[in-house]
């Protein structure tokens, strides 16, 4: 039998890192998605008791005897996939060694932490069945738009699907929605897998994977954003390299160091997160009214960029992307974890299409890939191939 699920990547809004120490964030989820096949074999002739898993965007494969598997997580023997638990330092770091032998390029060493995720998700949620998993991503990985977190809930909600444990219409077509419980116990897996890449995450980014749309997020607690406004934002992505875990770790030395001034910045970007949400929620379409918000949000973006720098979190190369929009009027931030990887510059409703060639066209000229995606879709989705 094979179940196919699919989890949305995102962007932050406003908030990132703060989010981590207790301040709100605002984000979205984005069209672009990570997608995960998972075939449980259906007869002895195709049992060959073994677990796979192959990584199509890094082209690495991965091959488990069910044997070792037992050995190397003994829990999956009394697995529970109802109740969500925490892999501990310790276990991560033996399977990095168990993994080890697979002898991982060193410029895909960081896909070492996926794998990891991946093995604790499976052992808890599905024990030792011999299973066969492929995961592909129109996501840029390691790049702010939330590619661990589209990772790890795509993953969950395909083991979920085939564990017995939550309710899911084998007879509907296309892509469906998880139900409300299902959908939350997804997300709790997701985040135990998004801990072992993140070592600390607030949580946002598996949250929004999971149930898509428009959210504000504070310690754990998830509000939905009603919104008719139409954000439109341009992605652009550095292709610089980083790593949320080292980024994340880097925020908390500095407020170690600093922690008064940074308890400052983590209650400034909560103020600014709080009013970009209420702007978007009361928003009118009304020419004005959409001017004026606009504005708002564009001088909130600038002030959350600022603080951002202020965490320590900026690079030469997002700075080069916020002075050439700069040249056209246009306010960008970083989105996600920055140190590199992603950038937004909000595209005002009435900015003319040549204006944003022009703006596209500058960057890619200075090696940086614009991508234009649709902001607020589904969450977490699942669909059944009835043919294996
Ligand atoms: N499609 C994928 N295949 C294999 N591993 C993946 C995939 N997507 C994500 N990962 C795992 O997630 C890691 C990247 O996560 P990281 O949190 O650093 O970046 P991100 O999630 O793209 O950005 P951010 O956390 O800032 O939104 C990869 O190194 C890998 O371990
Ligand atoms: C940097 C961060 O705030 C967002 C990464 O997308 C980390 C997190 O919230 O887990
Ligand atoms: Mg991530």
């Amino acid at each position: 039998m094979e179940v196919r699920a699919r989890a949305p990547g995102k962007i932050i809004l406003a908030g990132e890192h703060a989010v981590v120490h207790g301040s709100a964030a605002v984000a979205a989820s984005i069209g672009l998605y990570t997608s995960v096949s998972l075939r449980l074999p259906s007869s002895d002739v195709d049992n060959d008791d073994t677990l796979t898993l192959h990584l199509m965007d890094v082209g690495l494969e991965f091959s488990w005897p069910i044997g070792r598997i037992k050995e190397i997580l003994p829990h999956s023997v009394n697995n529970d996939a109802s109740s969500p638990t925490t892999c501990s330092e310790e276990t991560i770091k033996f399977i990095l060694t168990v993994l080890e032998d697979f002898n991982i390029p060193e410029a895909n060493i960081g896909i070492a932490s996926g794998v990891v995720s991946f093995l604790w998700l499976y052992t808890s949620i599905l024990g030792n069945k011999a299973a066969k998993v492929i995961v592909s991503s129109e996501l840029p990985l390691g790049s702010g738009l939330g590619s661990s977190a589209a990772f790890c809930v795509s993953l969950s909600g395909a083991m979920l699907a085939l564990s017995g444990s939550v309710e899911v219409d084998f007879d509907q077509d296309g892509w469906v929605s998880f139900g409300e419980k299902a959908q939350q116990l997804a997300n709790k897996w997701a985040f135990e897998g998004e801990k072992i890449i993140h070592g600390k995450p607030s949580g946002i980014d598996n949250t929004v994977s999971t149930f898509g749309n428009l959210i504000k997020f504070k310690s754990g607690a998830l509000t939905c954003i009603k919104s008719n406004m139409t954000l439109k934002m341009l992605i652009t992505n550095t292709k610089v390299g980083r790593n949320t875990k080292a980024l994340v770790a880097s925020v908390a030395e500095r407020k170690k160091r600093h922690p008064d001034a940074m308890t400052s910045v983590f209650a400034a970007v909560d103020f600014i997160s709080n009013e970009f949400a209420s702007i978007i929620q009361s928003s009118s379409n009304f020419d004005d009214d959409v001017t004026n918000n606009e504005q708002r949000i564009s001088e909130l973006m600038e002030m959350n960029q600022g603080l951002l720098r202020c965490m320590g979190v900026s690079h030469t190369s997002i700075e080069t992307v916020l002075q050439t929009t700069a040249k056209y009027d246009l306010t960008s931030k970083l989105t996600g974890a920055g140190g590199g990887g992603c950038v937004l510059t909000l595209l005002p409703a009435l900015l003319s299409a040549t204006v944003i060639d022009k703006v596209i066209g500058e960057l890619e000229q200075d090696g940086f890939q614009c991508l234009v995606a649709e902001i607020g879709g589904n969450g977490l989705e699942f669909r059944f191939d009835r043919r294996s």
